[in-house]
């Protein structure tokens, strides 16, 4: 028998998570005994649910730079070996508490050396609470396997160190690089060095691009930098016109990105608060799915989202009626779309995916 698609059920099925900041998924309380510990005293309010609640509302702006405004209030109370280490912990925790199977999670070590550790000793850190969290997931019967991307942000000048941290930390539960932050302004071609210094080494990375500017961020992102996958790429819709009559056109770049399967990192809530997109019925994840894209969901920021993969993939199932072989779809493109090595890719999805999704779809 077909499992019935709510939230309950959508949580047994293996998800695959490739878009997750760490810096933005802390548990709230985790956040109020954090600053305590440390002595951070700019918290806007102290309690674990008003705290909840004000970065979900203040991440509400509509408006990219004001969202990432929040993330001071995470980024000060992650500057210590003992806060990053827990962080790191509960994420993987919390992720495979929400039938999480595998992830990706994100991180700028740049932004956490105000404590005096250095950028080795920062990944070093959360590298360590990912393990600890595999450890303590698996002891309550839960398997996840966490790997780490090290992004740099795109308005500070820190991206080819960044990069060669990444290389460096390969064999260590480094699967990949990132850049992050505000997008207008600040090209992907900026960090050209840092790209071409990961292409390289033979090294994967993705590209935060097509969120809060257009096509040419996008196609710098394919085109100079040679991105393996999208965060987000949501605008990617803007070389795509869909007429009156449902008739679809797309132009080159749109093309290219769904001939070469580049993968797209779509995180639907985050998109609204963003203003990437102007509600989830506008969303256009639908309409890249229908055209046969490489589509995935994603959580960006669990925090300020309140959110969870699960509830993304809710959202969606509620808003575009997806059944099981939807989200199972979604799922083994994440997985395909992973940094980690094929024969590990094909691993998970045939040993635990489809076996998951079987089961619930009956
Ligand atoms: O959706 C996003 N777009 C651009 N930058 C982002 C997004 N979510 C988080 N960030 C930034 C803020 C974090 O401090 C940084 C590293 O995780 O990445
Ligand atoms: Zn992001």
């Amino acid at each position: 028998m077909t499992a019935p698609l709510d939230l309950e059920y959508i949580r047994r099925a293996p998800k695959v998570l490739l878009h997750d900041h760490l810096d933005g998924g802390l548990r709230p309380a985790t956040v109020a005994e954090l600053a305590a510990a440390c002595g951070y005293t700019g918290l806007p309010v102290e309690a674990p649910d008003e705290l909840a609640r004000w970065f979900r509302e203040s991440a509400d702006s509509g408006s990219l730079e004001r969202y990432l405004e929040t993330f001071a209030h995470t980024v000060a109370v992650m500057q210590t070996p003992e806060g990053l280490r827990r962080v790191a912990r509960e994420c993987a925790e919390d992720l495979a508490h929400d039938g999480v199977v595998y992830a990706e999670v994100r991180f700028a070590p740049e932004q956490h050396l105000e404590g005096g550790l250095s950028l080795d000793e920062v990944v070093d850190n959360v590298l360590a609470g990912f393990r600890e969290g595999e450890a303590s997931a698996r002891a309550a019967g839960r398997e996840i396997r966490v790997g780490c991307l090290l992004t740099a942000m795109r308005h500070a000048a820190r991206s080819r160190e960044i990069a060669e941290l990444a290389v460096r930390f390969r064999y260590r539960g480094v699967v990949g690089f990132d850049i992050a932050g505000a997008e207008a302004g600040y090209p992907p071609s900026r960090h050209l060095d840092a790209f071409e210094y990961m292409r390289n080494c033979n090294a994967h990375f993705t590209i935060h691009a097509g969120e809060a500017f257009g096509l040419p961020s996008i196609h710098e992102a394919i085109a100079f930098c040679g991105a393996d996958r999208l965060g987000h790429g949501v605008r990617i819709t803007d070389d795509i016109a869909v007429g009156s009559d449902g008739h679809v056109t797309m132009g080159l770049l749109a093309n290219y990105v769904r001939d070469k399967r580049i993968p797209l990192e779509m995180c639907p809530s985050s998109n609204v608060q963003t203003g990437a997109v102007a509600s989830l019925d506008e969303h256009p994840f639908d309409l890249l799915a229908r055209m046969r894209f490489r589509v995935t969901v994603n959580t960006d920021n669990r925090l300020m989202s309140d959110t969870s993969m699960s509830r993304e993939m809710l959202v969606l199932v509620n808003t575009f009626g997806y059944g099981w072989s939807d989200l199972e779809r979604f799922t083994i493109n994440a997985m395909k779309s992973a940094f980690i090595p094929f024969d590990q890719r094909l691993a998970v999805i045939d040993d635990i995916i489809k076996p998951g999704f079987a089961v619930l779809i009956g």
